[in-house]
């Protein structure tokens, strides 16, 4: 790490994270209180999950954020919302895997910020409400959605990110209420995927929940693939499960001897075929950016870093990533970006991996092309173009800002007391469930 003298003053910059994140805020509480979504152009109100029916999602995932902000007023009037207006008693279709990580983890995270028991009543109530997907599933592993008022289930044409990306949140409120059959029902949906890895030790990425086939022969550590990896070693380093973390291994073995590579020196991870091993695909999603971030924190700092360098490089030629490039040749194949914080995300972990400055220069950057580039009338807007001149901008703004890269640039520039920075756990919807200091 950095000799003391010459680490900089980043005080200024988590100031300016604060000013940008309760501006922002005050034009949500003004305009779209209650809201899925701000139009940030516009300054309309859009539903997410179901068209007309609302669960205040930009404000469950903004809580933990402003709590770690102090921004103890704005705290208290976010949980009045929910204590006063938020009803689950929706007769439609929620997709159970978003539904988990945004309104189980971001209810679970204020109340691991704020102590308030009505919190935590709140969370399980919608996760009792997912349950069915998972009971009502043959193999166990659950299915794409389920009607939070009569429990009916379909689609079971799914993917490992979408089977298995539970057993954080599940995890902490079979902790937290005593009731172990979320951490079972998690655990058995992750265990039935990694049962059919391939002789090569690979996944194949979709599954259909009914039986159990694999729907597909690519392997990926992007979309949709990549939080099931994560919540492997996150259930592990949350709860200590020996059988996670053999699990992880195992597969993080196989990923590195064969689905890693080296291009004009930077490290990659294409697409490649589970069974054969053969490249199908080397467009690099920026989502996929995270994968950095979870090996360093998981003991391949090495590779973490090198990958870290490989976006780094496409962050400095585009200024914001594109959605996807293709890394053999560096251009963009997809030029939109949806105000994806994975790149953000991955510094925070390498930074605590290492200490090292770099990761928050590279962090400061990601925050200020940010800002000159989404920043408009009521919020921050998801990009269409980043390759135009100036890149163009659309009238949406996703749920998860709230909760990711504000918080990830707050965290790593404001040294705030109210983290303890030694441990703690940030899921993958960056939703706090471990390390909050009151
Ligand atoms: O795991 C996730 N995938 C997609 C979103 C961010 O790009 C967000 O919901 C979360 O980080
Ligand atoms: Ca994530």
């Amino acid at each position: 790490s950095v000799p003391g003298s010459a680490r900089r003053d980043w005080k200024p910059v988590a100031d300016a994270v604060r000013e940008e994140y309760l501006w922002a805020w005050r034009q949500y509480v003004e305009r779209a209180l209650g809201a899925d979504h701000i139009k940030p152009i516009s300054g309309g109100r859009g539903d997410f999950f179901v068209e007309g029916h609302s669960v205040g999602l930009s404000l469950v995932e903004a809580v933990d954020t402003l709590w770690l902000m102090e921004a103890d007023a704005e705290v208290a009037r976010a949980v009045q919302w929910i204590v006063d207006d938020l009803d689950f008693d929706i007769d439609a279709p929620f997709q159970v895997f978003e539904t988990n990580i945004r309104m189980v983890g971001g209810l679970a995270a204020a109340y691991h910020c704020t102590g308030d028991q009505r919190l935590l009543e709140r969370a399980k109530d919608v996760a009792d409400r997912l349950l069915p997907a998972f009971t009502q599933s043959p193999t166990g592993l659950p299915y794409r959605y389920v009607n939070l008022a009569t429990g009916a289930v379909s689609d079971p044409e799914t993917n490992i990110v979408e089977i298995g990306t539970y057993i954080a949140e599940f995890g902490v409120l079979s902790q937290w209420t005593g009731d172990n059959r979320y951490y079972d029902l998690a655990k058995r949906a992750m265990r039935v995927a990694y049962d059919k890895r391939t002789e090569l030790g690979l996944l194949p990425h979709d599954i259909n929940a009914e039986t159990g086939q694999w729907r597909n022969r690519q392997a990926t550590i992007g979309p949709p693939g990549d939080s099931y990896y994560e919540y492997l070693w996150d259930g592990y380093r949350l709860f200590g499960d020996p059988e996670l973390k053999q699990w992880y291994d195992t597969l993080t073995d196989a990923i590195l001897s064969k689905q890693a590579e080296r291009h004009d020196g930077l490290l990659w991870f294409p697409q490649v075929d589970a069974f054969t091993g053969e490249v199908l695909s080397r467009e690099q999603s920026v989502l996929a950016g995270f994968y950095a971030g979870l090996l360093a924190e998981s003991g391949h700092v090495v590779e973490g870093r090198a990958y870290h360098d490989a976006f780094n490089l496409v962050q400095d030629r585009f200024g914001v990533i594109p959605t996807f490039v293709d890394y053999s040749t560096m251009t963009a194949t997809r030029v939109d970006n949806a105000l994806r914080p994975e790149f953000a995300d991955s510094a925070l972990m390498l930074w605590s991996a290492t200490g090292d400055e770099v990761f928050r220069e590279r962090a400061h950057t990601h925050f200020e092309n940010m800002v000159a580039t989404s920043k408009t009338t009521y919020g921050f807007a998801s990009l269409t173009d980043v390759t135009a001149k100036p890149p163009s901008q659309e009238d949406t703004c996703p749920g998860y800002w709230w909760s990711e890269q504000m918080k990830y640039y707050w965290l790593l520039f404001s040294d705030t007391p109210r983290l303890d920075y030694r441990d703690n756990y940030l899921s993958t919807e960056a939703n706090l469930l471990r390390g909050a200091r009151r």
